[in-house]
């Protein structure tokens, strides 16, 4: 999988607000009610990483969950990390396009 043009990068990002690229991974921050919402979240969006065998640098602090996405092999983003992406946005923002 080959690593996507800075410019590549920027021009899907326009799908996805939430996110934003530098030190060569893409990284997204959110918010939810509690602890509880979020670490559920973040079950769900670990189905959906071994699904895809792809998976994010993560940190949480109670209700705030960061996650950054690369793909190791490419030393940058490629569009396995967008597919990704897609899938958390589907699962942290399930009613926006
Ligand atoms: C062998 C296996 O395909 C790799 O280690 C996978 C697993 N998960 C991964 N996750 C991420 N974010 N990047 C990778 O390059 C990656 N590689």
């Amino acid at each position: 999988m080959s690593k996507l043009s800075e410019d590549d990068i920027e021009k899907r990002l326009l799908q996805f607000p939430d996110w934003e690229y530098y030190d060569d991974a893409i990284h997204a921050e959110f918010e939810f009610e509690n602890f509880k919402d979020c670490f559920s979240a973040m079950s769900r969006i670990a189905f959906e990483c071994e699904a895809l065998n792809h998976h994010p640098n993560w940190f949480n602090v109670y209700n705030i969950l960061t996650i950054s996405l690369s793909t190791h092999d490419a030393n940058g983003v490629t569009s396995r990390d967008f597919k990704l992406a897609e899938a958390i946005e589907a699962i942290v923002e399930p009613d926006e396009e």
